[in-house]
């Protein structure tokens, strides 16, 4: 384990894609309160909304009001899925600090999941992208279905290879090798982030690993020995995507900072303050949490 840095930046991803798939209604002022705790536990990076079709994602329809209702703190960068330039344009007035385009290495999953060709949305990313740099707005892409996509199966390394090679084409400071479907297995994650290593430095990647079938912290394991420092996690291990069906949430931002703790890598984050963020949401949608890690020390609490 030679590689592993010292400290690792999380991205608590669970406002956006914890909260998107979800059937029941969230009120914007639960997923602002879920922002504030988190900040509260010491996150740094939210990813708090996306301005997508509310047709499509009609749980992201309050975008603009969950952006208007946090209270920033400084030093906390928040973040939101932009999809085209509509949505780029909706997210400007809320003043994001960073955006993400998000493509996907599989083409069916890209049509999907955004009604266009990975050519297609490459060429819709190019004038977001731009447009965020002239607005001094970071920009991040999330490259979906690096491992295995719901219609095509296995995606191999190759197709990542193209997928980051466009991104970086664009512009792109920095993309997430995302197993949306949580199939992947360490050796085929580390395969995934190689091909994304051949177009971005290693500080320009993040892993976003989903947890169906139950390898996501495995998988983050194996992305901090190739020396990977940013990760997207989701509280309570929240989420899913609505066009991946039957993949469950992110690994939990709870799991993942027991492990770094455990490992002495600091994330400058408070693992009970974090509990009580992920009890606060688990409760409003009325189901335990899913973190492994929170329900154990939730138990101890109670003694
Ligand atoms: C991308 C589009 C918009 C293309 O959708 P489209 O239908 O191809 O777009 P269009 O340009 O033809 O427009 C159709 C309608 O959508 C509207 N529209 C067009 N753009 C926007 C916008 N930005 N915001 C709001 N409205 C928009 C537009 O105004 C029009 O409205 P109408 O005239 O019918 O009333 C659509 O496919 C969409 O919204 N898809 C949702 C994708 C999504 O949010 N997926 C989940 C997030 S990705 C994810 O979770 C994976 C990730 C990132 O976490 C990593 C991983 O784990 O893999």
């Amino acid at each position: 384990m030679n590689n592993l840095p010292s400290r690792v930046k999380i991205v608590d991803v669970g406002p956006r894609d914890g909260l998107q798939n979800e059937k029941q209604p969230v009120p914007a002022a639960v997923k602002i309160e879920l922002v504030h705790r988190l900040q509260a536990a010491g996150l740094k990076e939210i990813e708090v909304t996306s301005y997508v079709s509310p047709k499509w994602v009609p749980q992201m329809a309050d975008n603009h009001a969950v952006m208007q209702g946090v209270r920033r703190q400084p030093g906390v960068r928040y973040s939101v899925l932009t999809p085209n330039l509509k949505g780029f344009e909706a997210a400007l007035a809320d003043k994001p600090d960073e955006i993400v385009v998000f493509g996907a290495a599989s083409e069916a999953f890209s049509q999907k999941n955004i009604n266009c060709s990975i050519a297609e949305s490459i060429e819709r990313f190019a004038p977001v992208v731009q447009a965020a740099k002239a607005a001094g707005i970071a920009v991040r892409g999330a490259m979906s279905c690096t491992v295995g996509c719901p219609y095509e199966g296995d995606v191999p390394p190759s197709r990542v290879d193209y997928l980051a090679g466009l991104m970086k084409g664009i512009g792109v400071e920095h993309v997430g090798v995302a197993d949306t479907i949580g199939v992947g297995t360490p050796k085929k994650v580390q395969a995934a982030i190689e091909a994304t290593l051949k177009h971005f430095h290693i500080d320009q990647v993040s892993g976003h690993f989903h947890d169906t079938y139950g390898q996501a912290v495995a998988n983050t394991l194996a992305a901090l020995e190739m020396g990977v420092w940013h990760h997207d996690t989701s509280v309570a291990g929240l989420g899913g995507c609505p066009y991946a069906k039957g993949a469950t949430g992110n690994v939990a931002t709870e799991d993942v900072v027991y492990l770094l703790h455990g490992m002495g890598i600091e994330t400058g984050i408070d693992l009970d303050a974090l509990i009580d963020a992920g009890t606060y949401i688990s409760e409003q949608l009325g189901r335990p949490t899913n973190s492994r890690v929170a329900r154990a020390l939730l138990a101890k609490r109670q003694g």
